[in-house]
């Protein structure tokens, strides 16, 4: 079982450094746009020098040939997984994965974030289908250009297993243990996650605001854990 993935939302390394202060074990964390464009490669450096493995969350989403170049640029950083948006098309996906090419760097497409619910979707995108034929169709896409899983909702998640095989990344965010869902639409527990194949869920807000979150971390993991003993 992966460990919880923990957003690192935060505005500075101060804040990482006090966050991570409270945990003995190696983590897996995610860097996303606030963090690195405050602190840059640096941040990626000091976590992956303490052990820690990383997720660089840039949702690259740009012509092939700046995304594949962007991504000779992130293989240098060792991280362990990056993104791209599943909407920028499977030429770019192509061009992201060959520019990761000789790195051991896993790529993961976002579908449709886990913000937005299927009327949003189907107004404001233009997309008459359901959101689980959009979300499944960006992973076949994904699937075939080479890459190594997606990001979708817990949702989705069993149906693209079936689809694109077991082995293909499924990683999840909007986990919630309560009932507050912030700015996301399609959320879900961490037992949900469990039985409905994530292979990974990201956790942010849940673990990063509560009061004691080395203790909510455990019951995160315990529930994900859990579920699929
Ligand atoms: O790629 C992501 O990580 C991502 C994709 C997605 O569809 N939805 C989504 O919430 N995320 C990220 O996952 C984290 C979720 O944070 P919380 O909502 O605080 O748990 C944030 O850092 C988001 O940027």
């Amino acid at each position: 079982m992966n460990s919880p993935i923990i957003a690192l939302d935060f505005p500075s390394m101060k804040e990482v450094k006090e966050f991570i202060a409270d945990f003995e074990e190696r983590l897996f964390v995610k860097v996303g746009m606030e963090l690195f464009f405050s602190e840059g490669p640096e941040i990626v450096r000091y976590l992956k020098e303490q052990g820690h493995q990383v997720f660089l969350d840039l949702k690259l989403h740009d012509i092939p040939n700046t995304v594949e170049s962007a991504m000779r640029s992130l293989a240098k950083l060792d991280v362990d997984l990056v993104n791209v948006h599943a909407a920028g098309g499977i030429e770019m996906m192509r061009a992201a994965k060959r520019g990761l090419s000789g790195s051991p760097v896993k790529l993961i497409a976002v579908t449709q974030l886990t913000s937005t619910d299927e009327k949003q979707m189907q107004q404001e995108q233009l997309i008459e289908r359901s959101l689980e034929e959009s979300v499944l169709h960006y992973a076949v896409l994904a699937k075939e250009a080479g890459l190594d899983g997606v990001v979708c909702s817990v949702k989705e998640a069993k149906r693209i297993g079936e689809v694109c095989g077991e082995d293909f990344l499924r990683v999840t965010p909007g986990i919630r243990l309560g009932n507050d869902s912030h700015d996301q639409k399609r959320t879900a527990t961490p037992e949900q996650a469990a039985r409905e194949g994530a292979t990974h869920i990201v956790v942010g807000r849940a673990v990063t605001q509560a009061l004691k979150p080395r203790e909510q971390l455990a019951v995160i993991d315990g529930q994900w854990r859990g579920a699929v003993l």
